[in-house]
């Protein structure tokens, strides 16, 4: 069998803004453990992955060495680097200590309900074209607004998805697109798809998430991933 080289990054390095709360959102404890332990727990165990960059801010990487990888017994984890002020300068600071990897998946430490089915979905999407980005279809309409906040058009629901990390590409081809997108100096890049897109014509595979697999964003958020753990 083929030695497994497939990296995770997990991005713990935002400040939480909309949780409006005094600790961090991957850091407040949910079920009995920190939220990021969710995502780390799974990669830990994931046949899939060999190793995990955990990237957090400067003044906790001391804290998450002690408190969540040492404590947790995360073995996999074989780095923790300080993040950057926005995700993409965090995703990058992740891909820049990636050593010897063939697939790297970039997820948020803030979606604690991955499982190792959307791993595996996922890796076996990238695997045709080099790219996939977990996802579900849309259950509601969305529609485009004009500038003046009125509606301009509506899409075809059956083609809108809503998208979920992890992300998943062959390492050489993100770092490369990582690298170009970050000499052009560009705003408004909320996720790794968006690089792959404006960098590289690799045809990114949608593979499906779950409608567990949420973020963590707002206080209701909480609410549902505590439910979450009570049903399921
Ligand atoms: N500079 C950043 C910004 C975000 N993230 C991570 O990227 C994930 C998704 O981002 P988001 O939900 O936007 O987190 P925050 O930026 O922390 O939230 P907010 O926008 O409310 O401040 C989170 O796991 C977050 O910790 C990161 O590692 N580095
Ligand atoms: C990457 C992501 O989680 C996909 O839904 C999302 O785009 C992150 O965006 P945010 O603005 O940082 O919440």
């Amino acid at each position: 069998m083929k030695e497994c080289r497939n990296t995770a990054i997990v991005l713990a390095a935002g400040q939480g803004k909309r949780m409006h709360s005094k600790i961090q959102k991957q850091f407040i404890e949910l079920g009995g453990m920190p939220v990021l332990c969710y995502s780390l727990r799974c990669f830990q165990e994931s046949p899939l992955i060999r190793n995990i960059i955990l990237v957090t801010g400067e003044e906790h990487i001391d804290w998450c060495k002690e408190e969540i990888v040492k404590k947790y017994g995360f073995t996999k984890v074989s780095a923790v680097v300080s993040g950057g002020k926005e995700r993409y300068d965090s995703v990058y600071e992740g891909l820049s200590v990636c050593r010897d990897t063939d697939y790297v998946l970039i997820h948020d430490g803030a979606r604690p309900f991955i499982d190792n089915a959307i791993i595996e979905r996922g890796l076996a999407a990238a695997a045709e074209t080099g790219a996939s980005v977990v996802g579900m279809p849309s259950k509601d309409t969305v529609k485009i607004a004009d500038d003046e906040g009125n509606v301009k058009e509506t899409p075809d629901r059956s083609n809108v998805w809503i998208v979920q990390t992890p992300q998943i590409f062959r390492y050489s081809l993100i770092y490369d697109a990582y690298t170009s997108i970050r000499e052009k100096n560009m705003t408004g890049i909320t996720d790794d798809a968006m690089v792959a897109e404006h960098e590289t014509g690799v045809k990114i595979r949608f593979s499906e998430g779950s409608y567990r697999n949420i973020k963590i964003t707002t206080p209701e958020d909480l609410a549902v991933a505590e439910a979450f753990l009570k049903l399921f």
